[in-house]
């Protein structure tokens, strides 16, 4: 057990316990706008099964992420959406659960849902999980825009944890400038998943909230955001996320 003095030292160091969920809010009451489908709970994700750690309902981040959460979602609403987060936080043991199902290349139970182009072995290779996520320090998320005036999510023409290049926010447009090209990285004409201008623009319009409120985008997964000054940006945090 650490001293007190040496816990001090730790602490004044910007380092914390992976165990220590002192600095984290609940997202739900961070943000009470938010629409939550926390698929890692649920059964419906790549892997086909609840995700180790995930034992509440429940979405945590670093309070600075939610803090910078709340600036996108007051955004979006006077652009007529709400955010419909599916994952933020995620203890190493669940990104563990992911290593260990990708080791099992039997597995492929979901693979029509999200990756019906990728291999298998190739999921960590190119970028679509981390064996050391950001998710896991805190103060990243993964989510989409919900629309009010349908009551539907917005057409992003694919879905969340899709793994493929059709996923990827440089597919059919160019996401610095925002412009709609229909092709990938302005010379492949894709054959299968060409996302027309709408869908582009959906993406667009939450990568452009998101990147207005200090955080970065991640260029294999278009739903996929990090708070730029994230707090810890060492720490692979590991308590169960849990309603405080
Ligand atoms: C697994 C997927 N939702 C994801 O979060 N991928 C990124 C690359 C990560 O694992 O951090
Ligand atoms: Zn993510």
């Amino acid at each position: 057990e650490m001293a007190a003095a040496e816990t001090a030292a730790v602490q004044q160091a910007g380092k914390v316990s992976p165990e220590d969920s002192r600095d984290f809010v609940v997202l739900s009451e961070a943000v009470p706008d938010v629409i939550l489908e926390v698929r890692y709970y649920s059964t419906y994700n790549f892997v086909g099964d609840r995700i180790a750690g995930y034992e509440q309902p429940c979405v945590m981040l670093t309070k600075e992420a939610a803090a910078a959460l709340k600036e996108v979602a007051a955004d979006v609403k006077k652009q007529g959406y709400r955010l419909k987060i599916y994952d933020a936080y995620r203890p190493q043991m669940a990104v563990d659960n992911f290593v260990a199902w990708a080791e099992n290349l039997d597995d492929t139970r979901m693979k029509a849902y999200f990756y019906p182009q990728v291999d298998k072995t190739r999921l960590f290779a190119d970028g679509y999980i981390d064996a050391k996520s950001g998710h896991s320090r805190g103060s990243t998320l993964d989510l989409t825009l919900f629309d009010m005036n349908t009551g539907k999510e917005a057409d992003m023409g694919g879905v969340f944890d899709h793994f493929g290049v059709e996923s990827h926010p440089d597919w059919c447009g160019d996401p610095e400038t925002g412009k709609y090209t229909g092709k990938y990285k302005g010379s492949k004409q894709p054959q299968d998943g060409q996302i027309n201008e709408v869908q582009f623009k959906n993406r667009m319009i939450l990568r452009q909230a998101m990147l207005r409120h200090g955080f970065k985008p991640l260029a294999t997964e278009w739903w996929h955001f990090t708070l730029k000054d994230e707090p810890y940006p060492d720490t692979y945090f590991n308590f169960k996320p849990h309603m405080k």
